[in-house]
């Protein structure tokens, strides 16, 4: 995700010189130094700038947090802004109390320009504050600025939800295999469906029964399929999947 914000800046008019960042190892600093042209740093020399974006998994978090901690660089001023799942941003105050506290959970579709990014921020905050850490966050796509204690659950809806998908479209392609239809035809078809499905349901405004009505007519294939989809589950599955991952970010804090 750290990759994905990098490139997106870079390519959205940010400087390479505007920004500096951490790997672990040698290898990842040598590959994002020649790569992006960016400054490869310490840990304590990011935590000095002025926005610090934290993007380590939550569990190396702990790890960085002991290390900055005896750090004169946590009495900078300045913004943080966290990605990682399940960290609150009480945690971020407590190392940075100097800095305002932003969480966003971005997802993969960051990657292309077409994320949704849910963004908590720090209620000491200026309008003007909240503006540049939205406009930071608009390289990576759509942003919708929510409560913190909405976090967990769009971890799991939303940052998760593009594995979730994948997993589906994965599914239904091997699906269009199974009736003789060849893989790149079948890719073509599932990503057309799935693309367009979502477009008119959006512009439209349309409720998903109400489409789903709409193409199911009586005795003929849909409700066929339909049937072995209500058979299986599909929608209690679906709630029980969001409602494991809701429940694996609450564990994470
Ligand atoms: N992968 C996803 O779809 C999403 C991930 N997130 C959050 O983003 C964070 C990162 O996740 P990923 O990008 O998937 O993980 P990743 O494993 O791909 O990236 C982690 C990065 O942390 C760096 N790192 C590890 N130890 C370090 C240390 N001691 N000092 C400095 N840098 C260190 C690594 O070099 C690596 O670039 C997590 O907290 C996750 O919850 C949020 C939204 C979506
Ligand atoms: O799986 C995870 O923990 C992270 C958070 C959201 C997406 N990936």
């Amino acid at each position: 995700m750290a990759e994905a914000m990098l490139s997106r800046l870079l390519a959205n008019g940010y400087g390479a010189n505007q920004v500096i960042v951490s790997a672990r190892s040698p290898e990842r600093q040598a590959y994002l130094h020649s790569t992006y042209g960016v400054t490869v740093a310490s840990n304590s020399d990011v935590a000095a700038a002025h926005t610090v974006i934290l993007a380590v998994k939550p569990q190396v978090f702990s790890e960085i947090e002991s290390e900055l901690a005896d750090s004169s660089v946590v009495q900078h001023p300045g913004t943080v802004l966290s990605i990682m799942a399940g960290i609150p941003s009480a945690r971020l105050r407590r190392l940075f109390p100097q800095r305002l506290t932003f969480r966003a959970m971005p997802n993969t579709p960051a990657q292309v320009g077409a994320g949704v990014i849910a963004l908590a921020t720090d209620s000491a905050a200026t309008e003007a504050e909240v503006v540049a850490v939205k406009e930071l966050l608009s390289v990576l796509g759509e942003v919708v600025v929510l409560r913190e204690n909405q976090m967990d659950a769009v971890t799991a809806l939303s940052g998760s939800g593009p594995a979730f998908i994948a997993l589906i479209v994965e599914a239904l392609c091997d699906a269009g295999v199974a009736v003789g239809l060849s893989r790149s035809l079948t890719q073509t078809l599932v990503y057309g469906t799935i693309a367009g499905t979502v477009k008119l349901l959006d512009e439209r405004e349309i409720h998903p029964a109400q489409l789903k009505d709409a193409v199911t007519s009586p005795a003929g294939t849909t409700i066929a399929g339909i049937e072995v989809l209500e058979t299986a589950g599909v929608r209690g599955t679906l709630i029980q999947t969001v409602k494991a991952a809701y429940q694996r970010a609450q564990a994470l804090n």
